[in-house]
């Protein structure tokens, strides 16, 4: 069998080392994410989703354990080799668009792929194309502020597979829309992600949206335990 996308192992991370409120957030998480799976992490406000996220990405740093992406282990990796790996290999999903409000959204999703190399009539075509696959393909010259909250959501999940990843990571990527347009954003997210075969870990509170994965898993007291 082939290597995990992802490989956590004996992941444990706190903050306030040594000072009266330090705080245990993760204590020992193992997972493994196949190549194609979605993954919905659901866990309580405050449990450390966003914390496990950015370590899996390569954003942070845990205090023990090893972070594998495609079978590289990248916990003890030079600064400039993460990102890298960050770079190529995952792409990040957040609760707020954070679309650089200046630009168009076609130039949203370009940018990333100019910073990897991607020459610029190569990475206009694919912005074009991730934008007519999310339904935003007539909106794709306007910048964020002239789109809806779904629309940009949309763009930024176009951005975030610009760089053709192997890891989606998506924290609350609905979270801030309403109930339906959330349901209507989440399966246009899923398509994209079932039409490339990427694997992804998606954090949300929506028990619906974590049912339409293909395994749950839940964060609680600092453990991962499946439902
Ligand atoms: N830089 C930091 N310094 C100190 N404590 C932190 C830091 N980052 C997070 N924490 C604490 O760690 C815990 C987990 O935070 P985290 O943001 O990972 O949770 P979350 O599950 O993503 O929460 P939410 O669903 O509310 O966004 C919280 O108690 C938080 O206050």
């Amino acid at each position: 069998m082939s290597d995990p996308i992802l490989r956590l192992a004996g992941i444990t991370k706190g903050y306030n080392h040594g000072l009266p409120n330090e705080v245990t957030v993760l204590r020992g998480i193992d997972l493994s994410v196949a190549a194609g799976e979605v993954v919905a992490l659901v866990a309580p406000s405050g449990a450390g989703k966003s914390t496990l996220l950015h370590i899996a990405g390569l954003l942070d740093t845990p205090d023990a354990g090893t972070v594998e992406i495609a079978g590289r282990d990248l916990s003890r990796a030079r600064d400039r080799t993460r990102t890298q790996v960050r770079r190529a290999d995952v792409g990040f999903i957040y609760q707020f668009h954070h679309l650089l409000p200046e630009f168009t959204a076609t130039e949203n999703i370009v940018l990333p792929q100019l910073a990897n190399g991607t020459p610029r009539a190569a990475a206009e075509t694919r912005a074009r194309d991730l934008l007519e696959s999310v339904g935003v393909g007539p909106r794709a010259g306007h910048r964020p502020a002239a789109l809806s909250g779904g629309e940009q959501q949309r763009v930024a999940f176009c951005r975030a597979l610009a760089n053709q990843p192997r890891l989606l990571l998506a924290d609350e990527p609905t979270g801030n829309l309403d109930p339906a347009t959330s349901d209507t954003v989440f399966d246009a997210l899923m398509a994209l992600v079932r039409g490339t075969g990427l694997s992804a870990v998606i954090a949300t509170h929506n028990l619906d949206l974590a049912a339409r994965m293909d395994r749950q898993i839940r964060l609680d007291q600092g453990h991962l335990t499946s439902p």
